[in-house]
């Protein structure tokens, strides 16, 4: 039998992540990246989102899209670390 895999949204991936803020699980690399700090964070986002512009310009559809989760994922933990909520952002959509 396959295995069935959990499909993840930007929401879904949200909540996860703050769950693990605050009960912050043995082993989670969310974890140890909040404990870095917002410095540490921006770090991240700049370099996902330049991996992201050279995959659009050099690689294929699925690297591309890989790259675009890294960068969702950063810009998260980013916004988790400053303490703010999806609703903050959305709201400037
Ligand atoms: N979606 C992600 C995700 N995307 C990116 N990353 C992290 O971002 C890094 C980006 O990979 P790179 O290839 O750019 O970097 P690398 O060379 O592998 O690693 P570095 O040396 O740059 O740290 C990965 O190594 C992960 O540490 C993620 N880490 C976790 N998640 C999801 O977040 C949830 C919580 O994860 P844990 O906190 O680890 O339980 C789970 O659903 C995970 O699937």
């Amino acid at each position: 039998m396959r295995e069935s895999r959990l499909v993840k949204s930007f929401d879904s991936l949200f909540a996860e992540l703050a769950d693990k803020a605050v009960t912050r699980p043995a082993g989670s690399g969310t974890v140890a990246a909040l404990d870095a700090g917002v410095h540490s964070h921006g770090k991240k986002v700049l370099e996902e989102a330049g991996e992201v512009w050279l995959a659009a310009e050099h690689e294929s559809d699925d690297a591309l899209a890989e790259e675009i989760s890294q960068l969702l994922y950063w810009v998260q933990v980013l916004m988790l670390g400053r303490g703010l909520r999806l609703e903050d952002v959305y709201r400037h959509l």
